[in-house]
């Protein structure tokens, strides 16, 4: 089913950031639309974190605007960010707090007061009710993953950001995770996620960009980018089965050199 509108949900347009002399962002502009999955692809070093990083307003782009739901990030910064999850990292929760207390943390500061009875109820919901006593440090890798994804939801933003939120997960973790975007796509909210998987992005994006060295170097549905560069020959050059992946246009695109 098709949950997109064309409400922009994200605009980035014309994003430069720079680390001293350096050029990591080279005039990024990109538009998440209200019920859109949107994949940001790019090796090693691409400038994909520095991108999402600007949109949450943790970095100061040299140039550039970037807008949720309407508010600019600049001008109306706390109309942007209320309107704005983003997945932590598992290193930014405290240790010594519980989950059930973390979670009370995170409702608290997105001014979305729950009771100990709904934190148990969304425990539930991603399997973990018996986790509410234990320490984040306590949880595997896939259960941290879900509980910081309830964590970065928790106010019902209209745009979700997720930096590579499928990194080590098993197979059954991956696919549940991937249903929860897609639930967040069918209430007509926006998720923007970074991936090295080229899989994922084919299972769940409606659309991807890629980026190399800063810039973006094609946007399109995964089905339109393999269409489009079937014929290339760098793309049939590094494809490996006779039949063309996403992957294959991806290297033909990015080249297979390894990034420092
Ligand atoms: N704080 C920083 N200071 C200096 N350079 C940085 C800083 N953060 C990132 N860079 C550089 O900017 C470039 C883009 O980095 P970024 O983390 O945005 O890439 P990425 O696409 O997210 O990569 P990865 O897939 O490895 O996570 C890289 O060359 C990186 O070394």
């Amino acid at each position: 089913m098709n949950h997109q509108s064309h409400t922009p949900i994200l605009e980035v347009s014309g994003l430069h950031v720079y680390y001293g002399n350096f050029h990591a962002v080279n005039d990024v502009s990109f538009t998440v639309n209200a019920g859109e999955i949107f994949g940001f692809l790019g090796p090693n070093g691409a400038g994909k974190t520095s991108t999402l990083s600007a949109v949450e307003g943790l970095l100061k782009p040299r140039s550039g605007s970037i807008s949720v739901a309407g508010f600019d990030i600049h001008k109306q910064p706390l109309h942007a960010r209320a309107n704005m999850g983003v997945q932590l990292q598992a290193t930014s929760f405290q240790p010594e707090l519980t989950i059930s207390e973390i979670i009370s943390l995170y409702a608290g500061i997105y001014g979305a007061a729950i009771s100990y009875e709904q934190i148990l109820s969304i425990l539930r919901d991603i399997k973990l009710e018996d986790a509410a006593g234990k320490r984040f440090g306590q949880l595997s890798g896939g259960q941290q993953q879900r509980v910081s994804l309830v964590i970065a939801t928790i106010h019902d933003p209209h745009l979700v950001l997720l930096d590579e939120p499928t990194t080590g997960l098993d197979p059954q973790s991956r696919r549940q995770l991937w249903e929860r975007m897609e639930s967040i796509r069918e209430k007509g909210h926006g998720v923007l996620l970074t991936t090295h998987s080229m899989e994922e992005a084919e299972a769940v994006c409606d659309r991807i960009a890629i980026i190399d060295h800063g810039r973006v170097v094609a946007i399109d549905t995964p089905e339109a980018l393999i269409d489009h560069y079937r014929h290339d020959p760098e793309v049939i050059s590094v494809s490996r089965k006779g039949k063309i992946t996403l992957e294959d246009v991806f290297i033909g695109l990015t080249g297979r050199a390894i990034r420092s």
